[in-house]
């Protein structure tokens, strides 16, 4: 595996004022994410996967601590640099799919596109997801996985240089949930992008080439798999 460094956080915090309380969602996390790498991130809910999930994808700052993208520090950015991170630099997968239900499955692909430098050819991302004859299809017509399948066309077809996905399966059953695993592994493997599986799901693990376990904000354990096992292979 190529080991160039993409990101890296140091010692990054999130602390959430609740009245008198303070909650640190995150503590002194330090993670670096390697290209064309496919990491789990596992931990039960409330561990502060999300958190750090969205503070890597430019959506929320850290309180404390660096995040550095290709180099560049990111909390450094002011909100028109952060808007054109998240543009150009993240793709975002989430369990529900957050598609516009009033455009077909190709134009929702497109306006995420239109904003991007680098876009790929949708054509070509569409067919790489399997829903070359799908294209015009409006969401209301399509299955939870089919959807799931436009949702990770959109994020990929921006060409960014890494893949953020949050739970992209908990709102699908178990045989979609692994075609859409297979999916997400073979976009690593075609397109080599760095993807990242934030999940409390453990066996999504086994397909990972590094397992990060977070609880309580931290990271309490890395586990590297020299043998990540085809997704078809995981059982829950
Ligand atoms: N906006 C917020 N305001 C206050 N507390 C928050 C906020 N967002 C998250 N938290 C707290 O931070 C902690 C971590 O939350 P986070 O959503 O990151 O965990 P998670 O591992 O993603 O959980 P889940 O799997 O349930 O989504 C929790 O204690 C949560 O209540």
């Amino acid at each position: 595996m190529d080991r160039n460094i993409i990101m890296k956080t140091e010692k990054i915090s999130k602390i959430y004022q609740m009245g008198e309380v303070q909650v640190a969602a995150i503590k002194d996390v330090d993670l670096q994410l390697y290209e064309g790498e496919f990491v789990v991130i596992l931990g039960p809910s409330g561990s502060g996967k999300s958190t750090l999930l969205n503070v890597i994808g430019g959506m929320d700052l850290p309180t404390e601590g660096k995040v550095f993208m290709q180099g560049e520090d990111i909390t450094d950015y002011n909100d028109k640099k952060l808007t054109a991170y998240r543009r150009e630099k993240i793709g975002f997968v989430f369990q529900f799919y957050n598609l516009m239900n009033n455009l077909t499955a190709k134009e929702n692909v497109e306006l995420a596109t239109e904003i991007c430098k680098e876009a790929l050819n949708i054509d070509e991302v569409l067919e790489a997801v399997g829903l070359g004859d799908r294209k015009e299809h409006f969401p209301a017509q399509m299955s939870g996985g089919e959807q799931q399948r436009v949702a990770i066309a959109r994020a990929v077809a921006k060409n960014p240089a890494l893949l953020l996905c949050d739970e992209p399966t908990g709102a699908l059953d178990f045989e979609t949930g692994i075609k859409t695993l297979s999916l997400l592994k073979k976009i690593n493997q075609d397109f080599n992008k760095t993807v990242v599986i934030i999940t409390h799901n453990v066996p999504i693990g086994e397909m990972a080439d590094r397992v990060i376990k977070m609880r309580s904000g931290e990271i309490i354990e890395e586990t590297i798999n020299t043998n990540p096992i085809d997704p078809e292979g995981i059982e829950w």
